[in-house]
């Protein structure tokens, strides 16, 4: 049987852990497939029991793994912990120890949800549906030197390093080559090359690996032009490359044009599995514990997880499936401002009567 290990983290995060725990009963009892659910502590939860916000044990854990399934971590209450004690930490630490450099964030919206996009109708009328592909590994996030430092005239200046290595670009460009191959055969990437040297290395390191992809239509955009780009016409992505931060920003943007954070689910893959598995939202503090947080970003990581780390394609397509048909109802969580607004708890009920 495979193994997950299990990190429901903080805020909405306990909300949604039930929600994860009556799929995995219900693709048991439907397809006969199983796979453990081995709850692990993590984030603000872990720093109030152990001290640290990634415990060594659930690093131990994860990495003996089939996959890792996180759902959010952070909160207020930790917000002005030293660095190394905030929840985020050890999210980061988890990203880089399992060495899950490609973030796959994919924007797609729902026929039942245009009413709930951020743009006019007749430019999501024909539907959207883009993939960004997210280094999660290296820039800003991993690079030192970093902190706060006091200069000699008592005042402070505080310092953030962006670096990046030739190889994790290629490795990563690859695979954004490779799914465009599978897709439209259209890539964007997006950079700062008119200002960082790390996007012009990134741009160097992307141009050279095209000549390998002779079929896909290479496009760079700097970042503050792709985010206008992406209200104007989202529809002349299919898939995007970019670095750490921008892609934490462009795919929060992104969530505005389908309708809401609570859809959008991630995938973090690398060289060697486990791999990590997240929806793109946070602990969401003000939703937490009131029933209200969508489920959908997180059945939509389970299907994820059940299509890249358990080859169960069919399963992760019936999932899908059983979300567009619970939208068609015109139900739906508060921020989805459906007909009928339903909790978490209820709105997983449907979708799972619809599976
Ligand atoms: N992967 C993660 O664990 C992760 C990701 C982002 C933010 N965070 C952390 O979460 C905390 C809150 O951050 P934030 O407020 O900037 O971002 P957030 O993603 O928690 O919330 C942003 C907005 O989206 C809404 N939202 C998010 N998820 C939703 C859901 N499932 N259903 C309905 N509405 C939803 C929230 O109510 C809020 O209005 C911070 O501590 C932050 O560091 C964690
Ligand atoms: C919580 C935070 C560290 C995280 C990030 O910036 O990567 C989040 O915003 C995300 O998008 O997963
Ligand atoms: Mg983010």
């Amino acid at each position: 049987m495979y193994k997950v290990a299990f990190l429901p983290g903080d805020g909405i995060g306990q909300d949604l852990k039930e929600v994860v725990k009556l799929f995995r009963d219900k693709i048991e009892e439907k397809y006969g497939f199983s796979f453990e659910l081995n709850e692990l502590p993590i984030g603000g939860k872990a720093i109030d029991s152990f001290g640290d916000p990634l415990p060594p044990d659930t690093l131990k854990e994860c990495k003996k793994s089939d996959a890792v399934f996180l759902i959010a971590v952070g909160g207020p209450k930790w917000d002005n912990n030293p660095p190394n004690l905030r929840p985020e930490a050890g999210l980061l630490k988890l990203r880089k120890s399992l060495n899950v450099f490609c973030n796959i964030r994919p924007i797609k919206l729902s026929k039942h949800l245009t009413h709930l996009s951020c743009l006019k109708c007749e430019t999501v009328d024909k539907g959207l549906d883009i993939i960004i592909l997210r280094e999660l590994t290296e820039g800003l996030y991993f690079g030192e030197p970093r902190g706060i430092y006091t200069q000699p005239d008592g005042s402070k200046v505080a310092i953030n390093t962006m670096s990046y290595s030739s190889t994790t670009i290629e490795k990563f460009a690859k695979i954004g080559f490779d799914l465009a191959m599978s897709r439209k055969k259209s890539l964007t990437s997006v950079d700062k090359a008119n200002v960082l040297e790390n996007s012009r290395l990134w741009r160097e390191v992307v141009e050279n690996l095209s000549k390998s992809y002779p079929e896909v239509k290479l496009d760079h955009l700097y970042v503050d032009n792709a985010a206008l780009q992406m209200i104007y016409n989202p529809n002349q992505f299919d898939v995007i490359i970019t670095e750490n931060l921008f892609g934490d920003i462009l795919s929060d943007e992104a969530a505005a044009l389908v309708g809401s954070l609570g859809l959008l689910p991630s995938a973090s893959i690398g060289d060697n599995k486990p791999f990590l598995y997240e929806p793109v939202h946070g602990s969401a503090p003000s939703i937490a514990g009131k029933n209200m947080a969508n489920p959908i970003a997180t059945i939509f990581s389970i299907a994820l997880m059940l299509r890249l780390s358990f080859e169960r394609n069919d399963i992760a397509f019936d999932l899908e499936n059983a979300v567009e048909k619970t939208l068609e109802m015109g139900i739906g969580t508060a921020d989805l401002k459906m007909k009928n607004t339903i909790g978490t708890r209820e709105f997983a009920n449907e979708v799972l009567k619809n599976l």
